[in-house]
């Protein structure tokens, strides 16, 4: 997949969070989004994912082989994310929620939801509902819900927010078994979320006007 922008930027009311990006995100490479707390990593990354309408440039959308255009409509179905703002179902167990989620996107081929809960270590919570989850047992369940569904592109916003030494141990090995081949960009200000990003973009480059 290749996600490019072309001289993209977002304002709320009078104020540019960042302008003039203009960047290509290629399969196969991780790139780490990077700024102080309010520079707009967030926002950027929403920009990417095409959940948020930029407000000057363009975002294109390039997948598979054939390299076929895909309208920023219809980007979601390529994408996935974990991100702090993006709420679970907390009625659900987390067998139900996994079940529910896997209705719109499937999870990667030779995984099922056992093997799943087996693989994020929340085997003995399966059948429990997520509202009485800790707060880093429910960021292993959206880094699982984003890292095991079947996109060629994985968005991360924070992704080691509440988790334990063992959580982030785990965060890396998802990433190391699943994610070489897969266009993956961590919007964060932790080293330890984006060390394995080689490409990396600082949104202070694109605060000038
Ligand atoms: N919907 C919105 N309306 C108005 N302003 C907004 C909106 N969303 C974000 N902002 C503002 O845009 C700026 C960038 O926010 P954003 O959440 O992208 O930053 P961030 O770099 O991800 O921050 P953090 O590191 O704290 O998560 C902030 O000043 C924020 O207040």
């Amino acid at each position: 997949m290749k996600i490019s922008l072309i001289n993209a930027g977002k304002r709320f009311n009078r104020d540019w969070i960042f302008r003039k990006i203009t960047q290509e995100f290629i399969s196969g490479a991780a790139y780490a989004i990077t700024g102080p707390n309010g520079s707009g990593k967030s926002t950027l990354l929403q920009v990417i994912g095409g959940a948020m309408m930029m407000s000057e440039g363009n975002v294109q959308y390039e997948v598979g082989t054939q390299k076929t255009e895909v309208h920023v409509d219809q980007a979601f179905k390529y994408i996935s994310i974990a991100a702090p703002y993006l709420e679970l179902i907390e009625e659900m167990t987390l067998h139900e929620f996994l079940q529910f989620h896997k209705q719109f996107k499937p999870f990667l081929p030779h995984y099922d939801i056992p093997e799943i809960i087996n693989a994020i270590g929340l085997q003995a919570a399966a059948q429990k509902q997520i509202r009485f989850y800790s707060s880093g047992m429910k960021q292993r369940v959206k880094l699982a819900q984003a890292i095991f569904s079947d996109v060629p592109c994985v968005l991360l916003d924070e992704p080691c927010t509440n988790l334990d030494a063992a959580g982030i141990a785990l965060y890396h090995k998802l990433i190391n078994d699943h994610c070489n081949d897969r266009l993956v960009i961590v919007s964060s200000n932790d080293e330890q979320e984006y060390s394995f990003c080689k490409e990396k973009i600082s949104i202070a480059d694109f605060k000038k006007s």
